[in-house]
């Protein structure tokens, strides 16, 4: 698709947004706005961007989209920012928040004036943060929620589609609600719990300095997005107030509940605790990453010992099923990895994933 793109807010997702645009779009003209010049400038040197805007307003006017990708609070004030400029009739303004019931309140004096605002989020990112951690790949294979309202046609909403396509994402439609509901359970109450984790931790190493020496495996992973930007989940948690008070409440309902358990010391109880917990965890569906597509994939839940590589090829070898692609995606806990299998057709996944669960006892998953 051709025209003027803005990006405001050139960090790592709008600078992944960036790269993706492009990918799909070489004739995109990408110009960039943010309050941090150096961003700016490293964004233009790295080529993710092709121009960078001397205003919010001068460059808007010009854009045929604009994707908002600052913090959720910035973000209100540039839609508000945005009110006041001539936009172009058909202009689409999207944002990247990880919020969206405050966001898109704060588009409708822009959507009642007949502007094409569609809430987005792209549900993948790291804790990392910057242009410079950017990515074109990010957000390939993920979700990314789309929450139009009714002043917005499907033909419009296709449109942003089109525009994203180069994210390889997989996108769906919630209201702002749905979203904030269903996004503050499995992404902003976790970090609420891996930053009181590390708190923990950091209060017992008044104690005793051997804490932090001994925390170095795996702590360190199920506390991975406590390194994440502080700014950015501030403005989450102010966004998000009324779902994240339900979830402390019924948390440390939960909290209670298991704690009895262990007070108690009722072996039963606590078994089905992580049994039923092991249950779900291990049913939940494996997202793939990275530029290999994931037709016909098999996910093997793998012993992270060298060799165990070599140990599955040769059984697949010995019954002749070739293999296309093979890749550790994740790490997931300490002693567990999980390989990608890749292979041309579905009859050589379900004769691969037989021959695995014959010689062995590793999990295997479809998808
Ligand atoms: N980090 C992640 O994994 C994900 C983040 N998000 C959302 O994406 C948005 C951006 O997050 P990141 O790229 O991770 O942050 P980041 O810190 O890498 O980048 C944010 C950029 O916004 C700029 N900025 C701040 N206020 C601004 C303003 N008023 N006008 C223009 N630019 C402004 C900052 O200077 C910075 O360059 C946030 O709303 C976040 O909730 C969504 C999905 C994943
Ligand atoms: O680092 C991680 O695993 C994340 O959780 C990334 C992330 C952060 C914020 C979002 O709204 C979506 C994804």
């Amino acid at each position: 698709m051709q025209g003027n793109v803005l990006i405001a807010g050139l960090g790592l997702i709008g600078g992944s947004i960036a790269l993706a645009i492009k990918r799909a779009h070489p004739e995109a003209w990408i110009i960039g706005y943010d309050v941090a010049n150096e961003q700016l400038r490293l964004a233009r040197s790295l080529g993710v961007i092709d121009e960078i805007a001397s205003s919010l307003a001068e460059a808007a006017e010009t854009a045929d989209l604009i994707v908002l990708a600052a913090p959720v609070v910035q973000t209100e004030k540039l839609l508000c920012e945005l009110e006041s400029v001539p936009l172009k009739e058909h202009v689409i303004v999207t944002d990247v928040g990880s919020t969206k019931e405050r966001i898109v309140a704060k588009a409708r004096p822009l959507l009642e004036k007949g502007v094409a605002f569609i809430g987005g989020h792209p549900m993948a990112g790291s804790h990392k943060s910057g242009v410079a951690a950017a990515r074109a790949h990010l957000f390939e294979n993920a979700f990314y929620i789309l929450t139009p309202t009714e002043h917005v046609s499907p033909e419009t909403v296709s449109s942003l589609k089109r525009w994203l396509e180069g994210t390889k994402a997989h996108f769906v439609t919630l209201t702002p609600k749905e979203h904030d509901r269903i996004v503050g359970v499995i992404s902003h109450f976790p970090h609420i719990i891996a930053a009181s984790l590390v708190h923990q931790a950091q209060q017992y190493e008044r104690e005793d300095e051997l804490v932090s020496r001994l925390a170095a495996g795996g702590f360190r992973d199920i506390t991975r997005i406590a390194s994440s930007n502080p700014e950015m989940w501030r403005d989450i948690f102010i966004h998000n107030k009324e779902e994240l008070l339900q979830l402390f409440d019924r948390w440390l309902a939960e909290m209670e509940k298991i704690r009895a358990y262990v007070a108690a010391g009722d072996s039963e109880q606590i078994y089905r605790y992580f049994q039923e917990a092991k249950q779900f965890r291990d049913g939940l569906p494996v997202r793939t990453k990275g530029a290999i597509p994931s037709f016909y994939d098999l996910y093997v839940d793998v012993p992270d010992y060298p060799g165990v590589i070599s140990e599955i090829t040769g059984y697949l070898a010995k019954e002749r099923i070739s293999i296309t692609n093979i890749r550790i995606i994740e790490t997931r806990e300490d002693i567990y990895g999980v390989l990608r299998l890749s292979f041309q057709t579905e009859e050589d996944r379900q004769r691969a994933k037989r021959c695995i669960e014959t010689h062995t006892n590793y999990e295997t998953h479809v998808g």
